[in-house]
C-alpha cells in the first residue's frame, strides 16, 4: 500500500503535465516506478484507503488468460470494465474491424493465446509457459506478451500491461510485467491485484512455490479529472493493514481456468477499506 501511496504522491508532487491525444485530456504524468509484490508472504496489494473492486480486477486478468476479446464474455466472468472502450469510442466504433456490439478487436488474450506467426498459423504462449514451467524448465524466455504491433489497428486499445515474464529458480516461481501506461487511480488499483494474482495462480497450476512479483510502469499517470479527489480525498487518508487472498485450492491446470472458475473461486480475507471514490474514467 505504501508503494501505491508514493507512487500517487510523487505524481501530484513531481509530475509534469501531459496532453493526451486520443483522450483528449492533459495527465499529469512521472516515468518508470517500480513495485514489488511478496507473493510468498501474502502482500495481497489491495487499495484500502478506498474502496476497491477487486473481483472486477481478478475477472480481467481471468479474461486475458482464456483469450476473450468481448466485453460481453468479461461481464459474463464478473466484470463491466471493458464496456466502454467496446462500445463508446468513436474511434473503434467507425473501425471497419469492428466485429459489432462488445467486440474488443484483437487485443491482451486474443493475441496471447493465439499469437500470429510470419510464417503462418498461431502459437499459444501461456499453453507452452505452463508446460515448461509444470515440467521444471525456464528457457530464460517464458514471456506471455499481449504485444503486436501489426494488431493495433484491428484493437480498442493496444494492451497496457503488456509481457508477463515468468522465471524459475529452484521451486520458486517469479514474475516480471512491464505496463506501459498506467491510469493511477483507476488502473493501477486493479493492475496491482492483477500482477498478485497472475503469479499466485500460474505457481499453483505449475506446482511451484509463488516468490516475488515485479511490476515496471513506464508512463504512470493521473487525468486532469482525477486530479483533486486523489489529493484532496484519498491521499488525505490512512491506509489499513493488507488483507489476504484465498484461492481455491482445487484448480490444478489451465484447462480449469478455460472451463470452469467463478470469481467464488476467489477470497478476500479482512479487507478493511474506506468509502468509495468515484474517480472519472476517460475513454
Ligand atoms: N482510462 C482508462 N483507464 C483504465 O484503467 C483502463 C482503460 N482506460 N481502458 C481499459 C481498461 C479497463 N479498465 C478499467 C475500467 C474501468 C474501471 C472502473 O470503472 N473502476 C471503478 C469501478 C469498478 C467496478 O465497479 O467494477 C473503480 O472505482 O475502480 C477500472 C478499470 C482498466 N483499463
Ligand atoms: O490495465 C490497464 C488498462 C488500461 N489502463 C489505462 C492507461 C491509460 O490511461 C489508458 C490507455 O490509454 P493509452 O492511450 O492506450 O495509453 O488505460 C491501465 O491503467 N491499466
Amino acid at each position: 500500500m505504501k508503494q501505491y501511496l508514493d507512487l500517487c504522491n510523487r505524481i501530484v508532487n513531481e509530475g509534469e503535465w501531459v496532453n493526451n491525444e486520443r483522450t483528449g485530456k492533459r495527465c499529469l504524468t512521472v516515468i518508470n516506478a517500480d513495485l514489488t509484490y511478496d507473493v510468498s508472504k501474502g502482500e495481497f496489494p489491495l487499495v484500502t484507503t478506498r474502496k476497491s473492486y477487486w473481483k472486477s480486477a481478478i475477472a480481467e486478468i481471468i479474461g486475458y488468460l482464456r483469450g476473450y476479446d468481448n466485453a460481453a464474455d468479461f461481464r459474463a466472468l464478473g466484470t463491466k470494465t471493458w464496456d466502454a472502450n467496446a462500445n463508446e469510442n468513436e474511434v473503434w466504433l467507425n473501425n471497419p474491424y469492428r466485429k459489432g456490439e462488445d467486440d474488443m478487436g484483437l487485443c491482451y488474450g486474443a493475441i496471447g493465446r493465439h499469437f500470429p506467426k510470419p510464417d503462418g498459423g498461431h502459437i499459444d504462449l501461456l499453453q507452452h509457459i505452463i508446460e515448461d514451467l509444470s515440467r521444471g524448465v525456464d528457457n530464460r524466455g517464458e514471456i506471455l506478451t499481449f504485444y503486436h504491433p501489426g494488431a493495433f489497428h484491428m484493437a480498442c486499445l493496444r494492451p497496457c500491461m503488456y509481457s508477463h515474464h515468468f522465471s524459475l529458480l529452484g521451486d520458486t516461481l517469479y514474475l516480471n510485467s512491464t505496463q506501459r501506461s498506467c491510469d493511477v487511480p483507476l488502473g493501477l488499483n486493479f493492475n496491482m491485484v492483477q500482477v498478485y494474482v497472475l503469479l499466485a495462480i500460474v505457481a499453483q497450476i505449475t506446482g511451484k512455490k509463488p516468490g516475488k512479483a515485479f511490476h515496471k510502469i513506464v508512463n504512470a499517470h493521473i487525468y486532469e479529472d482525477q486530479l483533486e479527489l486523489m489529493r484532496d480525498v484519498q491521499l488525505k487518508r490512512e491506509p489499513y493493514p493488507l488483507p489476504t487472498l484465498k484461492i481455491n485450492p482445487e484448480i490444478k491446470s489451465l484447462k480449469d481456468i478455460e472451463t470452469w472458475v467463478t470469481m467464488d473461486d476467489f477470497a478476500v480475507e479482512g479487507y478493511q477499506f474506506h468509502d468509495p471514490i468515484a474517480y472519472p474514467f476517460s475513454v
